[in-house]
């Protein structure tokens, strides 16, 4: 567990679900809880908020038991309309309160991003939300977010995976308080899973390729939320508490990113996404 700059602890690992929509994606988010995913990552813009919430039905488990998050899209970052978009997005997820909301992107060119964080601020004292955060934060946004409203994320869940391991800005987040959330921290199933070092600590380690990510994901003081649709891989990718990295293959692993290995070169300090 992690416990956040506000007092609430989330789940070190989590679970992702873009593309998981309908009733397939039902029975993987059902596969997920089953197989002791306790963190639920969704967002307004993958459009299964409601997927999300008829699996958490279907699971039987008590909702206090499960820490779900949502985001905010770009579109609705006026202030009246970020807090529509909540009620509505809670709404379709059959739920009374988010554990965790989020600005999906900080658009930085549309200059909104404070006024939203205004209504995210505002919605945790309503009780909508337990804890807020920011997705694809940079240090100046941050720094923005602190000098115009006194507060700070609880989160910051960005691009990370070894191809791209952002080493400063985990240590900007770590520096002010802030956990770092790791978005397709499996690369997105790309290149990644076939380079050759981490095949061979694959073997030494007796891992899969991905359970080695995730490992040093976790090693590294940061939340993976690995996205699958198979019951097996959704095993396989929790399964990375039995052994630990050492040191040097840390290095190893650390030593693979590259400046340009963004997976879609979407760099938050130009890229918009509403
Ligand atoms: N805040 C933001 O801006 C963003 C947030 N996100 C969040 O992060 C989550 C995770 O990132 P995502 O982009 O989905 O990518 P991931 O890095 O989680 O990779 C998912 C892909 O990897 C495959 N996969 C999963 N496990 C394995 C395995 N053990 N072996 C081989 N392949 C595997 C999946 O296929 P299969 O399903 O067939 O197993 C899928 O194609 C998202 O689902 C979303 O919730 C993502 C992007 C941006
Ligand atoms: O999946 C998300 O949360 C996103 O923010 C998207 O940008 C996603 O990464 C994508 O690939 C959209 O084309």
């Amino acid at each position: 567990m992690y416990k956040l700059n506000d007092g609430q602890q989330i789940p070190d690992f989590g679970f992702g679900t873009y593309k998981l929509n309908g009733r397939k994606g039902v029975q993987s988010i059902v596969s997920a809880i089953n197989n002791g995913y306790k963190m639920i990552d969704t967002a307004y813009n993958y459009e299964n908020e409601g997927t999300v919430g008829h699996a958490i039905t279907e699971s039987g488990i008590d909702r206090d038991k499960l820490t779900i998050t949502s985001k905010l899209p770009g579109r609705y970052y006026a202030y009246d309309d970020a807090i529509t978009a909540l009620q509505e997005s809670l709404y379709r997820a059959h739920l009374d309160y988010f554990d965790l909301y989020l600005l999906h992107w900080p658009n930085p060119k549309r200059g909104m991003y404070v006024e939203a964080w205004q209504a995210l601020i505002d919605a945790q004292k309503f009780g909508l939300v337990k804890s807020i955060g920011v997705c694809n934060f940079l240090p100046e946004h941050l720094e923005k977010l602190q000098k115009e409203t006194g507060i700070l994320p609880a989160i910051n869940q960005i691009e990370l995976h070894p191809y791209f391991n952002q080493a400063d800005m985990r240590k900007f987040d770590e520096d002010n308080g802030i956990v770092t959330m790791d978005w397709s921290p499996l690369g997105r199933a790309s290149a990644v899973l076939q380079d050759k070092t981490l095949i061979a600590l694959g073997e030494k380690y007796h891992k899969t390729v991905s359970q080695i990510i995730l490992r040093w994901e976790h090693q590294l003081n940061t939340i993976p939320i690995p996205k699958s649709s198979s019951p097996v891989r959704q095993r396989e990718n929790m399964n990375i508490l039995d052994f630990e990295i050492a040191n040097t293959d840390m290095e190893k692993i650390n030593s693979l990113t590259k400046a340009d290995g963004r997976n879609k070169n979407q760099d938050p300090a130009v890229y918009e996404e509403f």
